[in-house]
C-alpha cells in the first residue's frame, strides 16, 4: 500500500474545504524537517556527544541540557529564512526571536518546546519536540512582532503538533481537521501517513501523574487519584492502571493512541505557580491536539484553550485526555 507523504497530505489539506494556507503548509514542512534533524542527533546520543548538561540555566531556572540548546538552534535556523514567520518563541529563550533582516517576514508566529522530557535524555527514554502556530494580529501591518502578539488564547492556534523520538520517530499534528500521525521512514527520510484521524476514547482505566507529589496535591486531585487507586472496591467500581514516563510528549502520545488521562496539576511545592508545565508551548498545543482527537483539556477551572495568557513562559495546571475522566476530575474541583 503506497502511503501518503506529509507533503501530499498537507497539499490535500490546502486544496480541501479547510483551505490550509500555503504559508502554514510550508511552515509545517520546515518544522518537520527540523524535527528530522533533531531526531538524528537524539538517535546518535553519546556517539555524537549530545548527552549531558551545560552550565547555563534557561528562563525557567532549569539547567539546560546540550540537546535543549542544540534542538533550539536547529529550529531557529531552519525557520528563520522560510518567509512565513514574523517571530519565534521557545522554552529555551527568555524572550521572542523576531525574524532578523534581511530575511522576509510572514504573517505567522511559531512557538516551541525544542526538547521535551529533558530529564529522560541521558537515560535513553523517549523524548520529543512540541510546536504551536499562531497568526500575527490582523492589524500588525508588517511591523516587527512583540511579545504581546504571542499572548493569544490557545483556541486561536492555526496548527500544532509534536515529534516523538522513540523506537519510531513520529510526527503528530493538527491543522484543525482532526489529528494525523506520520512515521519517519529513516531509510528514505520521508514522513509517511500511518495514523489517520486519531481518536481518544471517552472512557479509560489508565491515569498518568507523578505520584511522588501526592502529599502536595489539592483535595480534588487527591480524591480523584485515591478513587482510581481504590479500584473495584471503591466508588469507581473498576480497577485503574498507572503510567508515568515523565516526557509529556510520550505520555500524551500513549493517550492519543489508546486513551487515558494525563495530569500535572497545581501542587503545594510551589504554591504561587499554577503548575509546572508551560501554557504557550506545552499545554496549548497538546490541548488543541487532544480536543481535535475527541478528548478534553482543563486547568481544573476552565478549558485550557480559553485561558488568556499573561506571559510568554506562564505555567498552567494540566488535566487532559479521555473526555469523561477529565470532566470528572474537573467537576471535583468545582465541588471544592
Ligand atoms: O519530573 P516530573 O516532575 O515528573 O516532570 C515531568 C514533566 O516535566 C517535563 O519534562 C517538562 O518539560 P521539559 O523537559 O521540556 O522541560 C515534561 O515533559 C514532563 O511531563
Ligand atoms: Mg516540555
Ligand atoms: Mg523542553
Amino acid at each position: 500500500m503506497k502511503r501518503k507523504s506529509l507533503t501530499q497530505f498537507l497539499i490535500e489539506q490546502q486544496r480541501s474545504e479547510c483551505a490550509l494556507p500555503a504559508d502554514v503548509r510550508l511552515l509545517i514542512e520546515v518544522v518537520a524537517r527540523a524535527c528530522k534533524a533533531i531526531g538524528h542527533h537524539v538517535g546518535k546520543g553519546a556517539l555524537s556527544g549530545v548527552l549531558g548538561s551545560l552550565t547555563t540555566e534557561n528562563v525557567q531556572g532549569e539547567v539546560q541540557k546540550k540537546l535543549d540548546v542544540i534542538s533550539n538552534e536547529i529550529l531557529l535556523e531552519a525557520n528563520e529564512w522560510g518567509g512565513n514567520l514574523s517571530a519565534m518563541a521557545s522554552e529555551e529563550m527568555d524572550t521572542i526571536h523576531p525574524i532578523p533582516n534581511p530575511y522576509p517576514r510572514g504573517g505567522y508566529l511559531l512557538l516551541f518546546d525544542p526538547l521535551d522530557g529533558s530529564s529522560n535524555i541521558d537515560v535513553n527514554v523517549s523524548i520529543g519536540t512540541i510546536f504551536s502556530v499562531l497568526r500575527m494580529p490582523a492589524d500588525a501591518d508588517g511591523r516587527e512582532a512583540t511579545e504581546a502578539d504571542f499572548l493569544q488564547p490557545g483556541r486561536q492556534q492555526v496548527a500544532a503538533g509534536y515529534a516523538l523520538y522513540g523506537p519510531q520517530t513520529m510526527l503528530v499534528l493538527t491543522v484543525g481537521t482532526g489529528v494525523y500521525g506520520f512515521t519517519l521512514d529513516r531509510e528514505m527520510g520521508s514522513w509517511l501517513l500511518t495514523h489517520e484521524r486519531m481518536q481518544i476514547p471517552a472512557d479509560t482505566a489508565e491515569f498518568a501523574i507523578n505520584t511522588s507529589n501526592t502529599r502536595h496535591w489539592a483535595p480534588p486531585v487527591r480524591r480523584y487519584v485515591d478513587e482510581c487507586l481504590a479500584g473495584k472496591t471503591g466508588p469507581r467500581g473498576k480497577d485503574f492502571n498507572m503510567r508515568w514516563v515523565a516526557s509529556m510528549v510520550t505520555d500524551i502520545h500513549r493517550i492519543m493512541t489508546r486513551g487515558g488521562i494525563f495530569m500535572y496539576p497545581w501542587d503545594a511545592r510551589e504554591p504561587g505557580k499554577p503548575g509546572k508545565l508551560r501554557l504557550l508551548y506545552e499545554a496549548n498545543p497538546m490541548s488543541f491536539l487532544v480536543e481535535q482527537a475527541g478528548g478534553a483539556a482543563t486547568n481544573g477551572q476552565q478549558r485550557i484553550l480559553d485561558v488568556q495568557p499573561q506571559g510568554l513562559h506562564e505555567r498552567v495546571s494540566v488535566l487532559l485526555g479521555s473526555k469523561n475522566e477529565v470532566e470528572l476530575v474537573t467537576a471535583y474541583h468545582a465541588e471544592g
